[in-house]
């Protein structure tokens, strides 16, 4: 007699799945099905898996997706972590515009950390940073200036089975920020990564362990994105303060260009919407259409 289960990708190491079930972690092999097919299963996928009486556990099904994103690739990602830096390097609303809508491409929701303030203590130019911060915030992004608040809080943020990783420029303080994490989880996570760590000597590409009610990807994450496959036209749709004006745009699908009666142009006018996020729009527009990824994207 088989049985089934369901469950987490959450590590794959030298050819074996490590699943997350509700009976603990279940080392799988890959039924061979999956290689003519062309999938590869990868962590963060919710899968179902057999296993038979010998106890041995295939992994035979990859339930689909939300997004495939990092390098390594984690799937399911709902939430990043995003660090930006106050300096080395120096704090960039541009920087910050881009992550900020490849991730709502993404479907990934995001919590933004200011690293290295203590570098620029009680200056003015912390005190702007905080400024620009401030519309993002208002616009629906939580923000930390505090990695210990932070750290203390990531536990009860990480919900069911939610998948979260680390996202920014790279020196921004992303491994910083998950050894802190690390540290914490630990203590609360022992018994798990004992089961984990048999696979110890082996390379591993990427891991998730569990936080709160869900996971964190052990990763540095990623710091290079890749806008241009966005589409033109739904670009727009991931600055979420012009997709909630659109709605009072006077036509479908208004680009927020020269349109009449375009809401995101009255709100910019008004100064609800503030000139940088839409002078980054029109520059991604341009970067899109070209083709071109901005050097500190790469
Ligand atoms: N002063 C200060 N230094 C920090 C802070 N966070 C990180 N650093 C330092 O910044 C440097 C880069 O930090 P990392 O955590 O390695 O950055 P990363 O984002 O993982 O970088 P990559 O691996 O290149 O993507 C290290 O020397 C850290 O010690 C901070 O909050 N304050
Ligand atoms: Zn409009």
């Amino acid at each position: 007699m088989t049985r089934q289960a369901e469950g987490t990708v959450v590590g794959l190491i030298a050819g074996f799945y490590d699943v997350q079930t509700n009976e603990g972690v279940i080392r799988t092999r890959a039924r061979g099905v999956f290689r003519q097919k062309k999938q590869k299963p990868t962590v963060g996928d919710h899968v179902e898996i057999q296993i038979d009486d010998q106890g041995t556990s295939y992994l035979v099904k990859i339930l689909p997706r939300l997004n495939r994103i990092g390098r390594p690739a984690v799937a399911n990602v709902s939430h990043v972590l995003l660090v930006i830096s106050a300096v080395q390097p120096d704090f960039s609303v541009q920087l910050l515009d881009r992550f900020l809508t490849f991730f709502s491409w993404q479907k990934v929701a995001v919590t933004i950390y200011l690293s290295k303030s203590d570098l620029l203590e009680n200056s003015s130019k912390l005190a702007q940073i905080k400024q620009d911060l401030s519309y993002y915030e208002k616009i629906g992004y939580p923000v930390f200036y505090d990695a210990k608040e932070l750290v203390e809080k990531v536990p009860s943020m990480i919900k069911e089975n939610q998948i979260w990783t680390l996202a920014g420029q790279s020196g921004a303080g992303k491994s910083t920020l998950l050894n802190q994490i690390k540290t914490d989880a630990n203590q609360a996570t022992g018994k798990i990564s004992m089961v984990l760590n048999r696979g110890k000597h082996t390379t591993r590409q990427v891991q998730l362990f569990k936080v709160g009610e869900g996971f964190l990807a052990d990763t540095p994450g990623f710091s290079s994105i890749d806008l241009t496959p966005i589409k033109i036209n739904e670009l727009c749709n991931y600055f979420i303060e012009f997709r909630r004006a659109s709605s009072n745009c006077k036509f479908r699908g208004c680009q927020h260009l020269k349109e009449p009666g375009c809401e995101v142009k009255k709100e910019l006018a008004d100064q609800k919407i503030i000139q940088s996020r839409y002078d980054d729009y029109l520059a991604m527009r341009t970067e899109i259409t070209e083709g071109r990824i901005p050097e500190y994207l790469k």
